[in-house]
């Protein structure tokens, strides 16, 4: 059903109802959820690795990044998580996963989200941790499978670097079939699922600065190894522009 347009807007009376509804939702939602990340660890990681016994990529890298903030996309199940942890660690940065300061703030776990308020609010609790996240620095950033849908996040994360892992859907699938933490893939074929979530996103999580392809047998700390790797190679190629080289009067 179409509404009027409203006089000068260009978007429909009914359509405008809606959105100040919406709006007035989200900000209850939002409110409810009580994000605060500050909670969560800003500071780099207390059990930092030995330096002498490091691999030269993660001390290179650590070099390179000069405190700026790493952000890990990619399909539920592609190991956000496991290599961000472990990357974290190696480069003596803090650790955060959105997905569990969501389930945090609104004191429930994913599915209950999505039953009670639609994958629609998990989004725009998602939204408001990935804001107050963006300004840390020295912090290794899971985002949910679904943040790169939001347009305003890409905002957010380009306060950092955004590497997206890549594995094949049957890797995925294996690794998250017995899993029924996933509301998305609460359905009679998930590997289907999988693989139309992915089609729908691929073009969104080619937008990373990084992609890290993975082969079924590289474990997490090859991945993460990986990461780091293509992390300097990417720096190396984009050397971030120093005062000294900006025009003058600018
Ligand atoms: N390279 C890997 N090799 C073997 N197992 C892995 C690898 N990466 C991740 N895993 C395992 O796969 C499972 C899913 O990984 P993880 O939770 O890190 O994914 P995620 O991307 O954070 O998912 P979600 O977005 O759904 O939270 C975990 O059990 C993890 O230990
Ligand atoms: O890919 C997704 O849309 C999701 C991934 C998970 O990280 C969670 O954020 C949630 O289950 C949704």
């Amino acid at each position: 059903m179409f509404g009027f347009l409203a006089p000068g807007s260009g978007t429909s009376v009914l359509h405008s109802r809606r959105a100040a509804a919406s709006r007035c939702g989200r900000r209850r939602l939002v409110a409810r959820a009580n994000v605060d990340v500050t909670k969560f660890p800003s500071e780099g990681s207390k059990d930092a690795v030995d330096v002498n016994k490091q691999p030269q990529e993660y001390v290179q890298l650590k070099e390179m990044l000069k405190g700026v903030s790493i952000f890990m996309i990619g399909m539920m199940g592609s190991g956000k998580s496991a290599v961000g942890k472990v990357l974290a660690q190696q480069i003596g940065y803090a650790y955060i996963d959105t997905d569990e300061v969501i389930q945090e703030s609104m004191k429930m776990p994913i599915t209950d989200i999505f039953e009670e308020h639609g994958e629609a609010g998990f989004r725009q609790v998602e939204s408001v941790v990935i804001q107050q996240v963006s300004p840390y620095v020295r912090t290794v950033v899971s985002a949910g499978g679904g943040a790169v849908l939001n347009q305003e996040n890409w905002g957010h994360m380009q306060n950092g670097l955004v590497v997206w892992l890549d594995p094949s859907v049957e890797t995925i699938y294996e690794r998250v079939k017995g899993d029924a933490s996933r509301p998305l893939l609460k359905v009679d074929d998930p590997k289907a699922m999988i693989e139309s979530i992915l089609r729908e996103r691929e073009s969104l999580y080619e937008q990373a600065d990084v992609k890290i392809g993975i082969e079924p047998e590289e474990g997490i700390e090859v991945v993460a190894f990986n990461t780091a790797r293509g992390l300097t190679r990417f720096i190396e190629a984009n050397p971030p522009k120093s005062a000294a080289h900006r025009p003058v009067g600018l």
